[in-house]
């Protein structure tokens, strides 16, 4: 069978593949509480119960065998030699479940990682697991179970978190503690549920049967086989169902209920001759012929045993044989044909030391005894008790052993889930960090954002408010209509104007300007023509005046104009040139010239103050208006100089 490299097709042998081999596990935890309960009462035998097929095989193993290794001399594509590597692996499977296949499967985990085939790895990895364990040589790979865990986590295989919570139940009957292994199974069995992987649901039925059967607890026992049964979907599944007819045979034959046993033996091997399992053909064989032997059935015992000892002395199934010889020698043992029996006990002794299987050997020590004792050779039959003695005190030394490895591999696996709990933990705490550390990032930032846009928004403003302040001070200096200074800015400037005066002792004049009948433009022609000649006024004041010039509104429509670094004459002049530019300005509708009057004076030592200044210039002005205005008149109290301009 190959395996195709297409993602569904994969997955669904994969799946199967494993399933099958979680049955696998589930005989041998069978077998091995068979031992562990049944101990001496069965027949060797019953540990080849474990069929250990991952993937079913169509064709012959041995043609397989000899196919993929060919293919395997040949050059390939990685992905056709992980197909070809499993070919081999599991057709080698077939035919020896303890067969060291170390190599292959390392092969097949590295290219499989290599070309980054999660599932295969995960699927080698199960079956490095299936064999080591079958070689009772799980310490070789001290990080398989963590590895075949964390392969499961990392691709999220629901059945291989199934087949962690087996191993575990597992090791928990190991340790005897079946209320928890119960627990598991049960969560298993929900698991395996929520995404319907009917061939776990039947495996954990099966195991849970074993465990009931164990605890001589029958009824429920039977009652899980039948559930386990239900499960099967009838069309090519005669494997499993000889399976569990297996198992059921071996719960009557604990009850010692043997004709029911026979009758689920036979069942078993019906349907493993459909599908050609020749190890469990021979294994059933050997257990109808058991039950025989059981029921008193001797001749008929032989007939088969003596059979199936042929058949695996023609294929050299030599463990077969081996368990073959004893149960014959046993049978010659009870017809007293002691010299037939020792004969081919010494036949199968060398054989027994060959494959080293205790469990055999033993067998064949208690055999030996028995014979020589009924032959009166009390010395050989205390040697071989003796050796017996040995060999079964090792066999009890390696089953506590066992017992030891499952403690340390439960000890191992909740030690992982510790360790994987406290990972998890710490990664949130540190996640909760990182998110804290980013918060605080985050605020920090935003507290920067906004003192900086606070510092801009407050230059801002400051700047702002500057400017505001600054523009009310002007407004606060300036007359508003003509944009020249008011009476409190031009006074002010004035008072200056006077302490530079007096201190460097220039001169200084001054004219307070006023137009003439400006109450008749309001009358006449509106406020706002009103508010254009005064604004035209000021206009060219300002064209005739100089820099250092002063000129400001004090009244309505009065004027106070001041010339430092000027004589009275200048002054006149400059006021008789704003006076001609005045009366030539037309403002629609006025159609008369306009005109003003002029009170001019300048500053000396009587006329040192403001005051004393504007009261003599108001007196000038007053003057020019008394005598008919439109004039610029000189106050007496400077230079004195009238001058008609009209
Ligand atoms: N359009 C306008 N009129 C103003 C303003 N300020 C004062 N006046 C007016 O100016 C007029 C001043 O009138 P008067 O003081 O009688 O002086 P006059 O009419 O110029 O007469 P004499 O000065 O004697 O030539 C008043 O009618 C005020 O209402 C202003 O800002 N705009």
């Amino acid at each position: 069978m190959q395996l195709q490299y297409s993602p569904v097709k994969y997955l669904s042998i994969v799946e199967r593949a494993d399933n099958l081999q979680i049955f696998g596990y589930f005989l041998l935890l069978g077998i091995f509480i068979l031992f562990l309960f049944v101990g001496s009462l069965q027949a060797k035998d019953n540990s080849e119960i474990t069929p250990h097929h991952s993937i079913r095989l169509d064709s012959d193993p041995i043609k397989l065998i000899e196919q993929s290794e060919q293919q395997l001399q040949q050059p390939q594509k990685d992905i056709e030699r992980i197909n070809t590597l499993n070919s081999l692996i599991m057709a080698k499977l077939e035919l020896s479940p303890d067969i060291n296949l170390t190599q292959p499967i390392n092969q097949a985990i590295t290219l499989s990682s290599k070309l980054e085939l999660a599932e295969f790895q995960c699927h080698f990895k199960l079956v490095k697991y299936r064999v080591l364990s079958s070689n009772n040589a799980l310490d070789e790979d001290n990080n398989l179970i963590a590895d075949i865990v964390d392969c499961a986590k990392r691709y999220e295989a629901t059945y291989i978190e199934v087949l962690y919570l087996l191993f575990y139940a597992d090791s928990l009957i190991a340790q005897r503690n079946y209320s928890q292994a119960a627990e598991l199974y049960i969560k298993a069995f929900t698991v395996a549920e929520t995404i319907d992987l009917v061939r776990y649901k039947r495996i954990i039925l099966m195991r849970m049967a074993h465990m009931n059967n164990n605890m001589n607890n029958i009824e429920e026992a039977h009652a899980n086989v039948e559930r386990a049964i239900a499960t099967l979907t009838g069309k090519n599944q005669f494997h499993d169902l000889s399976l569990i007819y297996m198992s059921k045979a071996y719960f009557y034959e604990s009850e010692r209920k043997f004709d029911s046993a026979e009758k689920y033996y036979k069942e078993a091997l019906t349907l493993a001759t459909a599908y050609k399992n020749i190890k469990n053909m021979h294994y059933l064989k050997g257990k109808i012929a058991y039950m025989d032997e059981l029921k008193g059935n001797i001749e008929a015992a032989l007939k088969t045993y003596l059979e199936l000892y042929q058949e695996a002395f023609d294929k050299n199934y030599i463990d077969r044989q081996v368990l073959a010889g004893i149960a014959i020698a046993n049978i010659y043992y009870k017809q007293r044909k002691y010299e037939q029996a020792l004969t081919l006990i010494n036949e199968i002794e060398e054989k027994a030391f060959k494959i080293e299987d205790q469990y055999s050997i033993s067998q064949i020590y208690k055999a030996k005894s028995n014979i020589f004792e009924k032959k009166v050779e009390w010395k050989k039959a205390y040697f071989q008790l003796k050796e017996w003695i040995q060999i079964q005190h090792e066999i009890y030394q390696n089953s506590s052993e066992k017992d030891l490895n499952q403690l340390l591999y439960a000890f191992e696996i909740s030690r992982q889930e510790n360790e994987n709990t406290l990972l998890k933990q710490k990664e949130e705490s540190q996640a909760i960090e990182i998110k804290q550390h980013k918060t605080q990032q985050h605020l920090f930032l935003a507290m920067i954002s906004l003192f900086i846009l606070s510092v801009i928004y407050l230059l801002h403003h400051a700047v702002q408010q500057r400017k505001v302040q600054k523009k009310l001070a002007k407004l606060a200096l300036t007359d508003e209509l003509t944009g020249s200074s008011n009476r409190r800015d031009v006074l002010q400037k004035l008072e200056d104007e006077i302490s530079r005066a007096q201190r460097y002792q220039h001169s200084l004049t001054i004219a307070i300007i006023d137009l003439d009948y400006f109450k008749k433009i309001n009358d006449n022609f509106g406020h706002e023509t009103g508010d254009k000649v005064l604004i035209a006024f000021a206009k060219i004041c300002k064209q005739n005046l100089r820099a250092s010039d002063l000129m400001g509104r004090v009244g309505g429509e009065e004027w106070l104009l001041a010339f430092p670094h000027t004589t009275i004459h200048e002054t006149v002049d400059i006021i008789s040139r704003i006076q001609a530019d005045f009366r030539e300005k037309t403002i629609p509708p006025i159609d008369y010239p306009l005109t003003f009057s002029v009170g001019v004076t300048n500053y000396h030592d009587n006329a040192a103050t403001i005051t004393a200044m504007t009261k003599n210039a108001d007196e000038a002005l007053y003057e020019a208006k008394n005598s008919g205005r439109n004039k610029i008149v000189v106050s007496a109290k400077s230079h004195h100089l009238q001058i008609n301009v009209a």
